[in-house]
Parts: structure tokens; C-alpha cells; sequence
């Protein structure tokens, strides 16, 4: 039996994996270990929380005395790390909260590992860092990322996933700890909290609010669907190699503006509105500082290595998560309104 530490569970990409592994794995214990900052949410997990396997603890990886106390008591023996401050906007405004829970979270729960799990470490033991396409930097209209791009990341949330990256891999050097990393690309699906392109446009679209797009558009991302992400996590944490370095990504590269212009349609179709009525809504503003030009994924390592490719084609995948936020406008009420924030205060 495996104790799965999954930090950042309440988060957006976090409670797909903790769902995945609980329904998946009813012979591991999961343990969900969360601050539930304003981006953490227990509703999304509503359905599985109580699942014999699944036990939620409120913590903050930047408190380590907190980490080793629940090393201590739960004894953990392999942990996926998904808990970071994700959105890069935030990160230009205020990057010492990025240092502190990327850079110096991150390595507190490497410190617990190595006082819990070192100094010879059990092979079966695996630390499993979740990490961005972002340490690459920007690429030209050619090209992709592989896992031997060098890192070169433009912005104050891309500096501080590369700094923990590097760190995880400086431990697997000096301590020999077993670990893997995985670099993805922008993820998209329902609970994904609406600061993001893909939910802030649906929720704008609904409300009838102008479409935030930032310069020309004309920057490019490749898409995934986080359940797609999900399911190449369960297979790097089973099956990929120490200590080496995992590329995800759909092979589904997108323009803003061409990606908007599709949303807008669906958008279009499910509110009964007039053809174009969406795209009306399209506003350019200012520029987002160091906007990176363009992120592609090569996968092909994961692919070959593994046997993983995405299951949904971007257009279901769409379609799937504008459906989500329309049956669910009073998950959206609240995270937007800080309600769920407030609940977990009490
Ligand atoms: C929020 C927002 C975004 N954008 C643009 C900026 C980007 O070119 C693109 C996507 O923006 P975001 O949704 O903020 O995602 P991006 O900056 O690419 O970063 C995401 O993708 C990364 C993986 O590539 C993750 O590591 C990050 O945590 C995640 O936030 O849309 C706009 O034009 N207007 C907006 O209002």
C-alpha cells in the first residue's frame, strides 16, 4: 500500500489528480495536503471526499515545521507536488510570494524528505515534481521545447518554477533522491479558477464583459485538457524513469485571438445568442510585460517512452469545459466572490 502525499490538491490541476488516484487506486492512501489559498477549492472534490482512501490536511508547504509534524504522523511514502502559485499576472505584481511557496515551499518538503526518507533512499520512494513549459522561455515560430531545451524563463512564475525544478534535481545529484519532473503546457478544463484566459473568457462572455486580450493576440500556447494531464501524471509516477525529465503537451498549438474567436462560437451556440454576438466582446488592451511570444511542446518522449497521448481533441475538450462552467455558475459565483475563502476561514 502506497502513502500518496498529493500537495496542492484543492487547486485546479491538483483535484483532478487527487480524484484520478482516489477512484483509480483504492489500495493507496491519499493524503490531499492544501493551504487553500484563494485558488484552492474542497468543492471541487465534493464527490470523493469521503472515500476511504482520501484524507484532506490543511497546511502551508512554507510552514516546515508543519510539513515534518505531518512527515511525522502519516509517515508518506511518495509525493506528488503539485502545490505552487500558478498565474503570472500575480507573479509580475507581487513575485516574493512565488519565492516563497515555488521556491522555498518546494524545498522545505525536499528537506522533510531527506530528514524522513534519506540518507539511503528506498527506491520505491519517488518525489514527483509538477512543473511548466514555461522554464523554457519563449520559442520563434519554429521549434518546440524537448526536455533538453535550457532554461531561460522570462517571468517572475516561470523564474521560480525553474528555480524548483532545479532544486529537485540538485537533490537527486548531491542526496541521491529519486525524483521525476514534468514540464506541461497550459492547461484548460472545468475548476480552473477564472484569472486564466479560457475560464475569465467564458465567465466574461457570459456575463456579457468585454474579452481582456492582451497586444495583438497573436501569442501562442499549446492546449491541454487537465484530465489528459492527469492521466500522463498517474503514468510518470508509476512508470517514468528516475531522475529523468518528462515534456507534456497536446501537439495542439493555438494563436489568443484564433482561440478566443473559436470560443466565442461555441459560446455563441450554447446562450442562443446571435452569430458573432460573443466577438463583439473582444477588446485589446495593453500588453502583458515579458509576454512570452510562443510555447510548443515536442511529447514525443512521453509518447514513445510511455505510451501517452491525449484522449480529447481541443474542440470536446471545449466544448466539455464551457458546459461545466454553465451547469456550475454557483461554483463560479463563489470562488469569484471569495465565498468558498471565507468558509474555509471558519
Ligand atoms: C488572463 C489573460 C491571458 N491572456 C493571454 C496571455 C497568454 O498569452 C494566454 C494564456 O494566459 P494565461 O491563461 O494567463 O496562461 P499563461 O500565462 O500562458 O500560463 C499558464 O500556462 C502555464 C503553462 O504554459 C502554466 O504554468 C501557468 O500556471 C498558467 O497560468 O492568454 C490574455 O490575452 N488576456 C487575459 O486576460
Amino acid at each position: 500500500m502506497k502513502k500518496v502525499l498529493i500537495t496542492g490538491g484543492a487547486g485546479f490541476i491538483g483535484s483532478h489528480v487527487v480524484r484520478l488516484f482516489v477512484n483509480k487506486y483504492p489500495e493507496y492512501q491519499i493524503y490531499n495536503l492544501d493551504a487553500l489559498t484563494y485558488a484552492g477549492n474542497l468543492e471541487s472534490l465534493k464527490d470523493i471526499e469521503k472515500a476511504a482512501n482520501y484524507t484532506f490536511l490543511k497546511a502551508d508547504i512554507n510552514n516546515s515545521q508543519a510539513i515534518e509534524d505531518l512527515f511525522m504522523e502519516f509517515a508518506f511514502d511518495n509525493i506528488i507536488h503539485l502545490a505552487a502559485e500558478s498565474h503570472v499576472d500575480r507573479s509580475i505584481n507581487d513575485p516574493m510570494i512565488f519565492v516563497k511557496t515555488n521556491v522555498i515551499g518546494t524545498v522545505n518538503l525536499l528537506n522533510a524528505v531527506r530528514k524522513f526518507w534519506g540518507p539511503n533512499f528506498d527506491n520505491n520512494k519517488r518525489f514527483y515534481h509538477i512543473s511548466t513549459d514555461e522554464v523554457y522561455g519563449s520559442l520563434g515560430t519554429e521549434g518546440l521545447f524537448t526536455e533538453k531545451t535550457p532554461y531561460s524563463p522570462n517571468s517572475p512564475y516561470a523564474a521560480s518554477k525553474a528555480s524548483s525544478d532545479h532544486f529537485v534535481r540538485s537533490y537527486g545529484e548531491t542526496y541521491n533522491l529519486p525524483y521525476v519532473i514534468s514540464n506541461c503546457s497550459n492547461n484548460y478544463g472545468p475548476n480552473q479558477f477564472p484569472e486564466k484566459l479560457i475560464p475569465l473568457f467564458i465567465s466574461n462572455i457570459i456575463e456579457n464583459k468585454s474579452l481582456p486580450l492582451y497586444g495583438d493576440g497573436n501569442y501562442t500556447r499549446d492546449w491541454l485538457f487537465v484530465i489528459d494531464h492527469a492521466k500522463a501524471i498517474d503514468l510518470i509516477f508509476h512508470k517514468g524513469l528516475n531522475k529523468s525529465t518528462y515534456n507534456i503537451g497536446g501537439f495542439n498549438e493555438w494563436k489568443n485571438l484564433d482561440l478566443v474567436k473559436v470560443l466565442c462560437e461555441i459560446m455563441d451556440v450554447k446562450l442562443n445568442r446571435q452569430k458573432g454576438a460573443s466577438a463583439k466582446l473582444i477588446t485589446h488592451i495593453e500588453d502583458r510585460p515579458g509576454h512570452d511570444k510562443r510555447y510548443a511542446i515536442d511529447a514525443t518522449k512521453i509518447n514513445k517512452e510511455l505510451g501517452w497521448e491525449p484522449s480529447v481533441t481541443f474542440r470536446e475538450g471545449l466544448e466539455k469545459t464551457v458546459d461545466w462552467y454553465l451547469e456550475n455558475s454557483e461554483w463560479m459565483q463563489n470562488i469569484v466572490s471569495g465565498k468558498y475563502q471565507k468558509y474555509h476561514m471558519d
